[in-house]
């Protein structure tokens, strides 16, 4: 299993790393490439995000930033169940990201999955070169989060989609978690990225990360497994208490 795992006594000690991650990503995002692509969850993450970076938003350069969604609900943007409502509210409306960079579903697609995603993934290609230019985008961080079932984006466990090779975007319509129409970044993109962390919190996910950790079950979030960057895993002491036999580094309030 790749990946370094952080436990932390406190959410509030979780979003200091998180950010600090974000901020070293960035960094060498703008060194090397003068912009920052980054891709975000929805569920429980952005509200941990948003905690880390607004509480510190020095050394944030939010012109540079291009955002994505890791995956992203087929419903109206002001939807309740929309992932970029939620990041919206808790970040976007809070710092000065050009909304041009910031790339959402299509809202006229809602009601057609397929398209939605190949909109999607052209609105990818725009940004990170043409997709027969490049075979796969590489995105400078995507922030992930795994659900009590072990699925992480929209990739559920047992589901077709977790076989997808060439597609960059891909949709579902049987989601097991509501709503059931979304699209996803696919396996292949989330592991050519530069770094990944995933951000994991909550007592209701301790079994699937002691499957994971201690018992290699290759659910969704095990496979992720970056081809050559950098994997974090932030969670915090109760959804770290059940993994016995990986090694874990101690976070505590300073
Ligand atoms: O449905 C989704 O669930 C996962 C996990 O959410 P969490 O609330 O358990 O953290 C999330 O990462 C994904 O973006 C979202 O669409």
């Amino acid at each position: 299993m790749s990946g370094t795992i952080y436990a932390c006594t406190s959410t509030a000690v979780l979003a200091q790393q998180l950010r600090d991650l974000v901020v070293r990503a960035q960094d060498q995002a703008l060194q090397s490439h003068d912009r920052f692509t980054v891709a975000i969850s929805g569920g429980s993450l952005p509200r941990t995000l948003a905690q880390g970076l607004l509480a510190q938003p020095e050394g944030l350069h939010w012109s540079k930033w291009h955002v994505f969604y890791a995956d992203e609900r087929c419903v109206p943007l002001d939807d309740a169940e929309s992932n970029h409502r939620l990041v919206q509210a808790e970040l976007l409306d809070h710092v000065p990201i050009p909304r041009a960079q910031v790339y959402t579903l299509n809202p006229a697609l809602v009601t057609n999955p397929e398209e939605a995603a190949n909109d999607y993934e052209k609105q990818m290609t725009d940004v990170f070169a043409h997709k027969d230019a490049v075979r796969l985008p590489v995105f400078d961080l995507i922030l992930l989060g795994m659900g009590p079932d072990g699925h992480t984006c929209s990739l559920f466990p047992g589901h077709p989609l977790l076989d997808e090779k060439e597609r960059w975007v891909s949709y579902l319509q049987d989601s097991p978690k509501p709503p059931p129409t979304r699209i996803t970044l696919t396996l292949p993109v989330v592991n050519h990225a530069r770094r990944a962390v995933f951000v994991v919190i909550g007592s209701n996910k301790q079994d699937a990360l002691a499957r994971i950790f201690d018992h290699k079950e290759p659910l969704p979030a095990q496979r992720v497994q970056l081809v050559h960057g950098e994997l974090v895993w932030l969670m915090d002491e109760a959804a770290a208490s059940a993994i016995q036999r990986a090694p874990i580094a101690r976070l505590v309030e300073n």
